[in-house]
């Protein structure tokens, strides 16, 4: 072989490096070792595939970016599609004609002008929250649950959800589970050896498959309830606006989706928009309770530049650069999808390497979210990176990029997302003070910070106090609450 592979362990016959592969939990922090050994770029030969990582913001952006007409397919992903059945989901389509349509489809509702239109929405979910958190503190993270499944059902399918317990928001979150853990790379043994998909449910160690067969069950459930219920409230005459409203009106003129395309991006807002933006909230509320003198400066100042009896809205976003700075510290500390695999379609050359056609080309964002040439002390949660004099500075690496995704695959949910998030974190901030919570002993409980495996990642469960910061806030919070008529 005379092609310049990029720089790798030393492989074994047939074996390769399985035994390089780095290992769950948290199996991001071993691809970044293999960059610190062997460079940005480098290289595993898995079981017959070639993997490729990157591990720095600079290769990432000349290949996923700069090249994306060649890097945007997906690695084949064998018990997500071809076992479980999930090859309707976006995030799992090949490259090609059929996912640009999707995404089309998609941005056309979630764009930056779009995502703006959801804003009141946004606003009014959330004041639900802060009241929901007045009386039921204890009950945070259900209610994180609700809110990002709220904002999802409510934006897609007109579906108001009022109550934590929901139906809908419970399916969307377990298929979205399910189809993080299905597609996580290395977990299921039939990803490595595709045969495996033919041996039948029965047999002794193939829980994988009747695993399988009940998530396809409730997949094809996420995928065409919400759609029939929307269909029905609009022959009814009763659907309020929302993403599939105005994909089936649309349909009507001559700019028309297929029920197909329609019924898949729909479905992908449900199963990807709710369960990131929930892990994101989370590691935010996990931010501060480890990071107590980050949030005081923030609710500083917030208290200083807004007026005291409103809640924070989306148009006070840029007189509060602390804010957003510890909005983007928190998404550089915790992504919520710490490696994104590509493909690769044609073999590529940089920089002297070759990269063969068809290679897994896994991004490792965790690795360059805590790259310390980018970001000095990586492990220490410090908003001030992003600052210079008072302002953003635009020479410090804006880790929603990286964040978010590359090049044609990027998220195309990231205007709302971005929008929904920080309304969260600015009005929590504002109203509430979040501090560990306490052993028997009157101990502050530390959470550990191990983040949980799968394409998408979370902070796992973990106690804390979450308190009014004063009297105000409250009525302040029933006020508005009253003013929206909630
Ligand atoms: C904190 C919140 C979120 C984060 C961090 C996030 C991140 C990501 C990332 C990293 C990707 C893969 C990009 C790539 O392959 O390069 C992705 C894909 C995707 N996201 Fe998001 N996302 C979030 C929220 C949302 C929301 C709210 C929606 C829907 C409204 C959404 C819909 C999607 C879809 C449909 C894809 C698949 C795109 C494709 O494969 O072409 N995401 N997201």
């Amino acid at each position: 072989d005379r092609r310049r592979l990029p720089p790798g362990p030393a492989r074994k016959v047939l074996l390769g490096n399985i035994y390089n592969v780095p290992r769950q939990p948290e199996e991001w922090k071993g691809f970044a070792a293999l960059g610190k050994l062997y460079g940005p770029v480098s290289y595993l030969r898995v079981l017959g595939r070639d993997v490729v990582i990157l591990n720095s913001a600079k290769a990432v952006n000349d290949l996923l970016e700069q090249r994306s007409a060649i890097y945007s397919n997906r690695p084949r992903f064998v018990m997500a599609n071809e076992v479980a059945g999930f090859d309707w989901l976006i995030p799992f389509m090949p490259y090609g004609n059929f996912l640009r349509q999707h995404r089309r489809a998609l941005h056309q509702h979630l764009n930056e002008a779009a995502a703006k239109t959801w804003w009141n929405t946004q606003q009014d979910l959330n004041v639900r929250f802060l009241k929901k958190l007045i009386d039921a503190p204890g009950d945070w993270w259900d209610l994180t649950h609700w809110l990002a499944g709220a904002n999802i059902m409510r934006m897609t399918f007109g579906i108001e959800i009022a109550k934590k317990d929901d139906p809908w928001i419970d399916l969307g979150i377990k298929v979205a589970e399910v189809a993080s853990k299905a597609g996580s790379f290395g977990a299921f043994a039939v990803d490595i050896f595709p045969l495996l998909k033919y041996i039948p449910a029965w047999f002794p160690g193939a829980k994988f498959k009747r695993d399988a067969i009940e998530w396809r069950q409730v997949h094809v459930q996420a995928k065409n309830l919400p759609f029939q219920r929307v269909v029905k409230d609009m022959a009814a005459g009763n659907a309020m606006s929302c993403i599939a409203r105005s994909m089936l009106e649309e349909d009507t003129k001559d700019s028309s989706l297929s029920e197909e395309v329609m019924k898949n991006a729909l479905g992908a807002i449900y199963l990807g928009g709710a369960d990131t933006s929930l892990a994101a909230m989370r590691g935010f509320v996990f931010a501060m309770v480890l990071n107590p003198s980050a949030q005081k400066t923030a609710q500083d100042e917030i208290d200083r530049t807004l007026s005291d009896g409103t809640l924070p809205s989306h148009p006070d976003r840029p007189h509060l650069p602390y804010v957003e700075a510890l909005y983007r510290e928190t998404m550089r500390m915790y992504p919520i999808a710490p490696l994104t695999p590509h493909c690769v379609t044609e073999e590529d050359e940089y920089e002297g390497m070759t990269i063969p056609k068809g290679s897994t080309v896994i991004a490792n964002t965790w690795g360059i979210l805590h790259d310390e040439e980018t970001y000095p002390e990586p492990e220490t949660f410090k908003p001030e990176r992003f600052l210079k004099q008072g302002a953003l500075d635009p020479d410090v690496l804006d880790p929603r990029n990286p964040a978010f995704g590359y090049g044609r695959r990027v998220c195309p949910g990231r205007h709302i997302a971005d929008a929904e998030l920080w309304l969260f974190i600015v009005t929590m901030l504002s109203c509430y003070n979040i501090s560990p919570a306490e052993d028997g002993n009157g101990e502050p409980i530390i959470p550990p910070s191990t983040m949980c495996s799968g394409l998408v990642s979370s902070v796992s469960k973990f106690p804390c106090n979450i308190q009014l910061r004063n009297e105000s806030k409250r009525k302040l919070i029933l006020a508005e609450a009253d003013r929206l008529k909630l």
